[in-house]
């Protein structure tokens, strides 16, 4: 299986002095094309670190980060603004909006940016997406005037206006009640099951139980692993047992 993302041994240190100190300790982690994985550890440990370095958010200090083959060392600043925009993907706790702008105008914003594609073409294709997720009747409120969930869902078709090869969630379901959470949840198991990979930081093992391999975290690097069948709406339970048993075998 082709590999999409690539980290090899990555190091990323904060602080200077004596004060510093590695957050990554030469992590080395691959993810394959269309592969659906989660990031998890206790608070601190690089998580989020270690998802703004394989996504070229943040420059690492050392080791080596691949993206579709190609060294993210060799990108300038603006071609790997632009990778970033186009061939990946990102979801945040809290989707960050444009408080002036309604629904549909924050989702095709970031699209209109220096595309090719024409602003109908665009519009279209958000229109799409709302539909899809479920808020196809929200494009002209208020980003104010709709519920988490919903907000989340707009985050998504924000995030897939471009048809990423990946996409990266840092805990996407952390500010969401546990309907909304498994709503969402649905929503990134379908985009996989097209074909787009997924990485998810969360610290909640109904969501990890949801992908296909999870990594474990502590003190910048990867300490362990567990690798799920693919999801198929089965057998739920029993892979949050498998996730919480073995959160509870290494101490997280
Ligand atoms: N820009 C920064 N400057 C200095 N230290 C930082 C910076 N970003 C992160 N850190 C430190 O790096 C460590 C790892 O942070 P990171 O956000 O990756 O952890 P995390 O595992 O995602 O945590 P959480 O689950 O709480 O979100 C923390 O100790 C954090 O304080």
């Amino acid at each position: 299986m082709k590999k999409i993302m690539i980290g090899d041994h990555i190091v990323k240190s904060f602080g200077e002095g004596d004060e510093k100190r590695n957050v990554l300790d030469g992590v080395t982690v691959a993810i394959d094309e269309g592969e659906f994985v989660a990031v998890m550890g206790p608070s601190g440990s690089g998580k989020s670190t270690l998802m703004f370095a394989l996504s070229g958010t943040d420059c690492v200090d050392g080791g080596q980060v691949f993206f579709d083959g190609r060294n993210l060392s060799e990108f300038g600043e603006n071609e790997l603004a632009d990778m970033r925009r186009t061939q990946m993907g990102f979801v945040f706790q809290q989707p960050t909006m444009l408080k002036h702008l309604n629904i549909l105008d924050n989702i095709i914003l970031p699209s209109m940016r220096g595309s090719r594609k024409n602003a109908a073409d665009i519009t279209a294709k958000a229109l799409a997406l709302m539909q899809r997720v479920g808020i196809a009747e929200l494009e002209k409120r208020d980003i104010t005037q709709v519920s988490g969930g919903q907000l989340q869902r707009a985050g998504i078709c924000r995030a897939l206006m471009n048809s990423p090869k990946i996409i990266f969630g840092d805990e996407p379901t952390g500010a969401l009640n546990s309907k909304s959470a498994e709503e969402i949840m649905d929503i990134f198991s379908e985009i996989n099951a097209e074909g787009t990979a997924i990485m998810l930081v969360t610290h909640d093992a109904k969501v990890a139980a949801r992908t296909e391999r999870i990594m474990f975290m502590r003190d910048g690097a990867i300490i362990s692993e567990l690798t799920l069948p693919k999801f198929n709406g089965m057998d739920t339970d029993g892979r949050i047992g498998q996730v919480t048993a073995k959160m509870r075998e290494i101490g997280i």
